[in-house]
């Protein structure tokens, strides 16, 4: 079991309470790490070093900090093996998952880099003669950056790339679930000789901790990935300094299937986009909407294929869905079944947790799929983040449309179809910030990850979610 401390202008501190959490490995419920339990005091100390040091840091060109985030980025990929172990161990996804994530996180970085010379800004024509508008793109500052357990090493890259090549620093506090392979990244920075308070990463709770530097006067942005609540009680508290507030938070995703559609791809999708990383993944399909004509042979399909899921050891290449991230998580999975069947749905498949056996030890749940929904039941409009499928069918395209929208949340939907006119209705009509044609879940990084509804504000990735790290200067420079 590894110890760790905070890393804040590029030392190893405790916090000032003297408090420390424990980390345990969800499939095994083992203790593998210790961390520190920071609060409001050490706070007020990241943040004074991150101020400091983003002096110096704006003053390097832009490509300085571009060559010393590569050189980040190669050394996050040459420690892959170790990170993505770690990983596994601190939030049970797959390892071929986990190295996923790495192979991720470097490209968050490296896409971050190729923007360093394209941080343009504007010379407009003044009404006034002999006059010049200059709109410059400058650093906000220090940023917050606040993750979640799900992705927690990509998540906290997604941040730190584009907020250090736009010359800001920043401080980032991951979940007390799983900040060990966020922890690391602070011994990288040591390694590529990051200046001291560029990268800072502290933990602690995500309403004290959290909460203290998301109030700071010296915050400028804060960038967040969690759930709905606690992104609501951020933007309450950013009202304090005004930052500017980035959330990606909870999703609903629906999955439509039309008449029209290759049933064989459609039902690899749907599978892969419910139980990727045992359903622990913002954009999953949280509920899936079958065509009445195909219904009967999709569902055959599909269900031979879920229940087919391997559940067991994330650490081995022929599982498919490794446990919960934690006890909380797995007992609302048995909530949301059981309050699924009192309001009429019935199981097809899964629908239980596993304790028996392999699984006495951990927080294992059944693949789960939830047949004769209605739309009016809280499975089809509550998010449950995990192996739960509540399926509906449909009979017209004005239907399903309906239904999809019939949401709180706005983050993600995907549809199988092979008509142009279908996809662009529905591309025109559904309200999700990122829709997916024939295929699964899976953001680029060139893209726009951008929530609607309860599912967010601002977005992140590509040219928009970069440019959200500058902020506009404008001189009107006058040479009468
Ligand atoms: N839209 C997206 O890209 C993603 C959304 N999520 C959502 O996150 C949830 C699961 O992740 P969790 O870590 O349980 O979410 P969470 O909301 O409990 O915590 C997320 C982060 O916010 C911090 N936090 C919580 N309350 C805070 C406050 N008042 N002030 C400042 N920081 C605070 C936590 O410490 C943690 O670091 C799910 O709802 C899921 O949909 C998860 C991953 C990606
Ligand atoms: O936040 C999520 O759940 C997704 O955006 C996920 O996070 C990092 C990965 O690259 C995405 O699939």
């Amino acid at each position: 079991m590894k110890e760790y401390k905070m890393f804040v202008n590029g030392a190893w501190v405790n916090a000032k309470s003297g408090r420390t959490d424990e980390v345990i490995n969800p499939a095994t419920e083992d203790v593998i790490g210790r961390i520190q339990h920071g609060d409001r005091e050490d706070a007020n100390k990241v943040m004074a070093a991150a101020k400091a040091a983003q002096i110096a840091w704006r003053q390097q060109t832009a490509r300085e900090r571009a060559t010393l985030m590569r050189a980040f980025a190669a050394e996050l990929r040459n420690r892959k093996q170790a990170l993505a172990t770690l990983l596994v161990q601190e939030q049970g996804k797959l390892l071929k998952v986990a190295l996923g994530e790495v192979e991720a996180a470097c490209g968050f970085i490296e896409y971050a880099c190729d923007w360093a010379r394209q941080m343009d800004g504007d010379i407009v024509k003044s009404d006034n003669p002999n006059e010049h508008i200059w709109i410059h793109k400058v650093p906000r500052g220090v940023i917050v950056a606040i993750t979640a357990w799900n992705f927690p090493l990509a998540l906290a890259a997604r941040k730190i790339g584009p907020a250090l090549i736009a010359g800001n620093t920043i401080v980032v506090k991951p979940t007390t679930e799983t900040p060990l392979a966020t922890l690391e990244l602070g011994y990288i920075a040591e390694q590529v000789g990051l200046p001291k308070g560029v990268l800072n990463i502290v933990t602690g709770g995500g309403r004290t901790l959290g909460d203290a530097l998301v109030r700071h006067p010296d915050t400028k942005m804060v960038s967040m990935t969690g759930s709905t609540p606690a992104g609501q009680a951020i933007v309450k508290a950013s009202a304090d300094n005004l930052a500017h507030v980035q959330l990606e938070l909870g999703g609903k995703a629906p999955f439509i299937v039309m008449d029209d559609a290759d049933l064989e791809q459609a039902a690899a999708a749907a599978l892969h986009s419910r139980f990727d990383n045992c359903g622990q993944v913002c954009t999953c399909n949280e509920r899936m909407y079958i065509h009445d004509a195909v219904y009967d042979e999709f569902m055959a399909l599909f269900l031979a294929k879920v229940k087919a899921l391997k559940v067991g050891d994330p650490m081995l290449e022929d599982t498919d869905l490794g446990p919960k991230v934690n006890q909380r998580e797995v007992e609302a999975m048995e909530r949301l079944v059981a309050q699924s069947v009192k309001e009429g749905a019935q199981i097809a498949t899964g629908g239980a947790r596993l304790k028996e056996g392999p699984y006495e030890k951990g927080f294992w749940f059944e693949p789960t799929v939830l047949t004769h929904v209605s739309q009016d039941m809280s499975i089809v409009h509550e998010e449950s983040f995990g192996p739960i499928l509540p399926v509906i069918r449909f009979n017209s395209l004005d239907q399903v449309i309906g239904y999809a929208n019939d949401s709180d949340y706005g983050l993600a939907a995907m549809v199988c179809t092979k008509e142009m006119k279908t996809i662009l209705r529905l591309v025109d009509e559904l309200e999700a910030g990122e829709v997916y044609i024939n295929r699964g879940h899976g953001e680029q990084h060139q893209g726009f990850h951008n929530g609607y509804k309860l599912s967010g504000t601002g977005g992140e990735d590509g040219k928009y979610g970069f440019e959200q790290y500058l902020e506009k200067k404008t001189f009107y420079v006058n040479f009468d």
